[in-house]
Parts: structure tokens; C-alpha cells; sequence
């Protein structure tokens, strides 16, 4: 279980020499729960790629903690094999001088060691992702943004985490592609087992893949509630924002 408690996290405001301090999220907390789906949705600036960075280790919070399995994930080996992560940004977030097989394989040699026998295994991944074994030999520049989204998902399932964080990992995909990527992530997730923070400002793909959805407001968590119950929104901006997609 992830368990996320009053996390507070501010920034400087113009660069590092500021005094001034920003303050970006205000005490978020909640639970998720293995194999769950959860969708965290917000406008642009709400905080949300800010939370994913520390649901993921990579920055610290100010205040609060941030728990996997009751271990905080700023220790590394907490969040070994258990937490992985998918950004908007597929192409920097590739080593454009590794082929995909040396990506994908990445987090198996982290994971298992460098003597770790991955044989089958990659052409079985890229398959899972509907890639060709071709694939393995091609360089991040030799692929489309729907391959190259596939290639990171392929990255993240790898090790078999409890977790994937996708951070607006559809959102720089065409429209058709973003729907085979949110089912891809279904067949993953019934094959894995595995479950979803899936953070986005789209709530009909939140609401498509999701089980529960949590809505960011400048930081606050405004309202959370599951899938099935959306038109039931409380929060005049859950509100507001269903508005948006329903006319
Ligand atoms: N490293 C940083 N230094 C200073 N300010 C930051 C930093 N990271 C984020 N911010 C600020 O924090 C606020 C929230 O940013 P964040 O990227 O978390 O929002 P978001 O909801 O993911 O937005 P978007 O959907 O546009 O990506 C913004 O005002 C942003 O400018």
C-alpha cells in the first residue's frame, strides 16, 4: 500500500537565490491501495506532476511523508521493483544512444544484476506492448510517439512493480493512439495484476482506466470519489471540471 500523509511541498519562487517561496502542494493525503487504478486530476499548475515526483522518491517533501509498504520511498530500496513511472516527455526521458532492448532492459539489470538472463523476456515484453522483436535493435529517433510511449511502458512493467505512476502519459499522443495506450494499460494491468496512479488533466481517460479519482486544486485535494459515482461530485471545481467534458 502507498500511503501518502499530509505532504507540503513549496518552491522558491524566482530561482535560487529567491527568498520567496511558492507554496505548491498543502498537506495532500491518501491511501492507494495494490492493484488499485487511482486517477489524480487537475489544471494545469494544480501540483500534479509535483506530487508524482514524490510519490516516486525523486524529491523530498518539505512536511509529511510518503510510505510504500510502510517504508518511505525516499530510501531507494523501498521503492526497488515496487514503483515505476511514465512520463508525458517519452522522448528525454530515453537515452537516445541506447537501442530499445538496452532501455527496456534497464530495469531488470538494477533490479536482478547485470548476469540476470533475459532471454525471452525482452521479445516477450515488446510483444505485451504489441511491438515487433524488431523493435529491440531501433534507437529512440527511429520511433513514433505512440512507439515510443510503448517502449517506456515496456521500461516500467518490466520489473514487475506494484505501481506505475503515469504522469500525462497519453497527453502528447494523437487522439487514436491515446485510446490504444489507455488499452494497452487495461491488458497490462489484468496480465500484471499491477495498479495505476494515472495523473492527467483529461478526466474521460481518468474516467475510462480508472477505478477512483482524486481531484487537485491549487494543491489541496478537493474531492475524491470513484468512477462509477462521478456525476455525484461534490466540489463546485470536480464540479466544474465534469462540466467541461459532459455537454
Ligand atoms: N522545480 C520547481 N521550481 C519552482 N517551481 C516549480 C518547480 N516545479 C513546479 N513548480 C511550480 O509548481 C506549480 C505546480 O507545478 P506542477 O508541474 O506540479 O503542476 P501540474 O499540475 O503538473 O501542471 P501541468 O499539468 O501544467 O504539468 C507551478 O506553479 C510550477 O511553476
Amino acid at each position: 500500500m502507498l500511503h501518502v500523509h499530509r505532504v507540503q511541498k513549496s518552491y522558491r519562487k524566482g530561482g535560487m537565490l529567491s527568498r520567496e517561496k511558492k507554496q505548491v502542494l498543502h498537506g495532500i493525503s491518501f491511501d492507494w491501495m495494490p492493484g488499485e487504478c487511482l486517477g489524480v486530476i487537475g489544471e494545469s499548475g494544480s501540483g500534479k506532476s509535483t506530487l508524482a515526483r514524490l510519490l516516486l522518491g525523486i524529491e523530498k517533501p518539505d512536511g509529511g511523508t510518503v510510505r510504500f509498504d510502510g517504508r518511505n520511498v525516499a530510501d531507494r530500496k523501498a521503492r526497488l521493483g515496487k514503483i515505476s513511472a511514465v512520463f508525458q516527455d517519452y522522448t528525454s526521458s530515453m537515452n537516445p544512444f541506447y537501442t530499445v532492448e538496452k532501455i527496456v532492459l534497464e530495469p531488470l539489470t538494477t533490479r536482478y544484476g547485470r548476469h540476470f538472463n533475459h532471454h525471452g523476456k525482452i521479445d516477450s515484453l515488446l510483444f505485451q506492448v504489441g511491438l515487433d522483436p524488431a523493435y529491440r535493435v531501433k534507437y529512440p529517433h527511429e520511433l513514433s510517439g505512440g512507439e515510443a510511449q510503448r517502449v517506456c511502458i515496456a521500461r516500467a512493467v518490466a520489473a514487475e512493480p506494484q505501481c506505475i505512476v503515469l504522469d500525462e502519459a497519453i497527453s502528447s499522443l494523437d487522439g487514436s493512439v491515446q485510446v490504444q495506450v489507455l488499452d494497452l494499460l487495461k491488458d497490462l494491468r489484468k496480465l500484471y495484476g499491477m495498479g495505476y496512479i494515472f495523473i492527467t488533466h483529461d478526466i474521460e481517460a481518468a474516467a475510462y482506466l480508472c477505478d477512483r479519482v482524486m481531484f487537485i486544486r491549487e494543491g489541496r485535494l478537493e474531492e475524491m470519489i470513484g468512477v462509477n459515482r462521478l456525476k455525484e461530485v461534490q466540489s463546485p471545481y470536480a464540479q466544474h471540471m465534469l462540466k467541461m467534458v459532459i455537454r
